[in-house]
């Protein structure tokens, strides 16, 4: 059921009928999708869905076979620099690195960014947003699992993105940590008007979305609201949902801890 996009008046990400393939197994086929300025959207798959080698396309690491990606209408083929700088990436695995400073971690990207005199004041305020601005001179490694994702988000802000991606962001996370990273995301989306790419395999992640795009085997099976989705399923839960439209089974997030 994948086709053409429907992409938002003020769109954040537009992915245009984009396939990879590695080798004859095609990752991902003719998807379409599309995130608005201010809306969180869930992209929901089991693995091997396809999500990780979305996230590598649109993060610039590989280019896709064919189709088109647009970061805040910039297009990331021919206009790469614009449309990077318009992303802000957390990745699923960790990548602070632990010796340094919170603060020099941030200082890091803010040099990567070119972002000069303003880069003092953006990171003092982002720490200040996330409750660790008294914490910027100690080493990353005594921060808990949950800090340390907190402080990759504002690093991922930084520069102000139109885009932000967050690829299975709660992974070794506990329960407590996760709900603030979910709460934290929905309210910068309200805040700041950024449009969310939330990728994920549990199904609880994706309850609050705006909307939902249900990936199976590199394909959009559904995209619509978790209400929508329901109803269409006949049933009250997301997850049954989940499970009608892909057959698998929905995981939660005490199955994956
Ligand atoms: N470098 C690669 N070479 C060959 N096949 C690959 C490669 N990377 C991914 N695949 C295959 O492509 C499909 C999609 O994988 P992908 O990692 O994008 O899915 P995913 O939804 O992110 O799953 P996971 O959560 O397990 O990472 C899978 O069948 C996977 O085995």
């Amino acid at each position: 059921m994948s086709g053409a996009a429907d992409t938002p008046d003020r769109a954040a990400l537009a992915v245009e009928e984009v396939s990879k393939s590695y080798g004859s197994l095609k990752a991902l086929d003719t998807l379409s999708i599309a995130v608005a300025r201010g809306e969180f959207v869930a992209l929901l798959g089991p693995n091997g869905a396809g999500k990780s080698t979305l996230f590598q396309l649109l993060t610039g690491l590989f280019v896709p076979d064919e189709g088109r990606i647009e970061v805040a209408g910039h297009d990331m083929r021919h206009e790469s620099r614009a449309a990077l700088a318009k992303l802000g990436v957390v990745f699923q695995q960790p990548t602070l690195d632990l010796d340094l400073s919170v603060a020099a971690n941030l200082r890091f990207h803010t040099r990567l960014h070119g972002m000069g005199r303003a880069a003092k004041r953006r990171i003092e305020d982002e720490l200040a947003r996330i409750g660790l601005a008294e914490r910027s001179r100690e080493a990353a490694r005594n921060l808990s699992g949950g800090n340390r994702r907190k402080v990759e988000l504002a690093r991922a802000l930084l520069h102000d993105p139109a885009l932000l991606l967050m690829d299975e962001p709660t992974v070794g996370l506990d329960p407590g940590s996760r709900e603030l990273l979910v709460d934290y995301v929905h309210q910068l989306c309200r805040d700041r008007g950024m449009g969310v790419l939330w990728a994920t395999h549990l199904v609880d992640e994706a309850e609050r979305a705006h909307r939902v795009i249900v990936l199976h085997q590199g394909q959009r099976i559904a995209v619509d609201t978790p209400a929508a989705l329901r109803e269409r399923a006949g049933t009250n839960s997301l997850g049954a949902a989940f499970m009608a439209l892909t057959g698998e089974t929905p995981q939660k997030k005490e199955e994956t801890v």
